[in-house]
């Protein structure tokens, strides 16, 4: 059988795509699962329930699962629900309300720059009480790509300087803010940092960043299926 026209094995078009209420109605219905996927999550990482307890749990997410039926995004398919690059991302693993790995962190134009705003758990933990560095790293990473984004050149990291001052700790509201510091050419610099919501001058982590804006072929080879 000869492979289909490119065109049938896309499998959401301009016609198909949510829009308006139905658009809300999904996004709503995929934050409400990503909320209480996160909720398992963290009930997961917390409980001490022996070991019959989580082989019964496990048999009823096994079942869950299966009822995520249907079709399956493929790898490099922007979700109907998404606005690529720059908007929405329902799944993004910091920002997206439907991800049960995102905290989520809220973004926020402020000041001279973009703050993020999100509480970590136990699921994030590194040391003992404490957020583990990689999460740091993809806190700020999101945010510094996001003032790229905002400075009107979305861009990709390309070095990422990490600096831990002081442990970040779990269960606390967090104040992530960056800002972008200079640009040349394609590059786009950018400055990060994490401190504590209650006291946001103290920073816990910083970063100094590179990104680069990739030319239009570039961005059109890595992201194929962008509008
Ligand atoms: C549309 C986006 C949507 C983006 C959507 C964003 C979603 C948010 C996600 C958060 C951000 C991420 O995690 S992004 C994911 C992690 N990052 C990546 O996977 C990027 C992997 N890297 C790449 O694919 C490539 O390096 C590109 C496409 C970014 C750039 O390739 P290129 O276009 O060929 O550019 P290239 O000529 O190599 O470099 C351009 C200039 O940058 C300099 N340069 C290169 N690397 C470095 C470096 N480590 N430190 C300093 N400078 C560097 C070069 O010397 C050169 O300077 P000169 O000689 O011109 O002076």
């Amino acid at each position: 059988m000869s492979a289909p026209p490119t065109e049938l094995m896309t499998t959401h078009t301009e016609a198909t795509r949510p829009r308006g209420e139905e658009l809300d109605h999904q996004r709503r219905a995929i934050t409400a699962l990503g909320h209480e996927m996160r909720a398992l999550v963290d009930a997961t990482v917390r409980t001490a329930a022996p070991a019959e307890v989580l082989h019964r749990v496990t048999d009823g997410v096994r079942r869950l699962t299966g009822q995520l039926t249907g079709r399956r995004r493929v790898r490099g398919e922007i979700p109907d629900v998404d606005e690529f690059p720059g908007g929405a991302r329902m799944y993004s693993p910091v920002t997206g309300p439907g991800s049960p790995l995102a905290p989520p962190m809220q973004v926020t134009p402020e000041d001279d720059g973009i703050v993020g705003r999100c509480t970590l758990g136990i699921a994030h933990e590194g040391p003992p009480g404490y957020v583990h560095g990689g999460m740091s790293a993809m806190l700020l990473d999101e945010l510094m790509g996001w003032a790229c984004y905002r400075a009107g050149t979305p861009a990709m990291t390309v070095s990422l300087q990490m600096r831990y001052h002081r442990p970040v700790p779990v269960e606390t509201p967090l104040r992530v803010f960056a800002h972008v510091t200079g640009t040349e050419d394609r590059k786009i610099f950018v400055a990060g940092s994490i401190g504590t919501d209650e006291d946001p001058s103290i920073a816990l982590v910083t970063a100094d960043g590179v990104f680069v804006s990739p030319d239009p072929a570039r961005t059109r080879t890595l992201f194929p299926n962008t509008p």
